[in-house]
């Protein structure tokens, strides 16, 4: 007899930003934050750092929903959207409607793919933050900068990211009543005007070998600061991102890798969905 039909996926990463990418394309979405966690844990699912969904677009090619492996949403994914991108685009570019508003993804010479983020959020209702006050310069011990991405961060220029305990100051800063929804939160050190270090630890997922939004975010951040010229290399610890601030929005560039397919039982489904 033929086993009941699962659940297709595919496992997928951007500079080691893992993700378990689900294609909903012409049926109806599967994802809840029980079933995000679940297929989140490294475990007893599958493991991510984010979940990514596809659905039908209407007035794009594509709509993407984010989410992170303790279930909650996340409004915008740049390596995700990346990988996305690169699995389903069958021509030079695509547009993908998330949470966040329409961006679009090209495909470069080189294979890897670039998607523009659209511009940064730096008025302080729109990161969102708990009250006014100075975005780049917070008032948060370490003085980081907050800019919105579609979604949260929280960049600390430091002396030496590789010496920065995650663990320790990841949790304290993400979940700062400055920001409503709880942050991302950024390390960075700077190597040359156009080459920065960033470590990240995650609103909702942890530490991650790297972050688009945060790249884009800390790129943001540093040129602001006047740190940084406009296109900047971010070393992370998966691998290396760029990002070029340009008129129309933070373009976010790197490598995505599509690792295998699989199939999550109807019986695992039944029982964590
Ligand atoms: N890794 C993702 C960002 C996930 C953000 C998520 N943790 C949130 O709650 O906003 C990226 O490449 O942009």
């Amino acid at each position: 007899m033929d086993a009941p039909p699962g659940l297709a996926f595919c496992k997928m990463h951007g500079a080691g930003n893992d993700f378990v990418v689900i294609d909903s394309r012409g049926t109806a979405p599967v994802t809840t934050p029980a079933l995000a966690r679940a297929l989140g844990d490294r475990n007893r699912g599958v493991g991510f750092d984010q979940l990514a969904e596809i659905r039908s677009g209407v007035d794009t090619d594509i709509e993407l929903d984010f989410w992170n492996s303790d279930g909650s949403r996340a409004g915008a994914c740049g390596n995700a959207t990346r990988c996305v991108a690169d699995l389903v685009m069958t021509g030079p570019s695509l547009t993908i409607r998330t949470a966040r508003g329409i961006l679009r993804a090209q495909r470069l010479e080189d294979g890897r793919v670039s998607v523009n983020m659209g511009p940064p959020q730096l008025d302080w209702d729109q990161i969102p933050l708990s009250h006014s006050v100075d975005t780049l310069n917070l008032p948060l011990q370490g003085t980081p900068s907050a800019v919105g991405m579609g979604n949260p961060h929280c960049v600390f220029f430091v002396e030496d990211a590789e010496a920065v305990d995650l663990p320790a100051l990841g949790p304290g800063a993400e979940t700062d009543p400055l920001y409503p929804q709880k942050t991302n939160v950024e390390f960075a050190s700077l190597i040359a005007p156009d080459h920065l270090r960033m470590r990240v630890w995650e609103r909702g997922a942890g530490i991650t070998l790297a972050c688009g939004s945060g790249a884009c975010a800390t790129a943001v951040a540093a040129h602001l600061r006047g740190l940084t010229t406009r296109k900047v290399t971010l070393d992370l610890d998966g691998g290396q991102l760029q990002v070029d601030w340009r008129e129309d929005g933070v373009w976010l560039t790197g490598p995505t890798a599509h690792v295998f397919t699989g199939q999550l039982s109807a019986a695992w489904v039944a029982a964590n969905g």
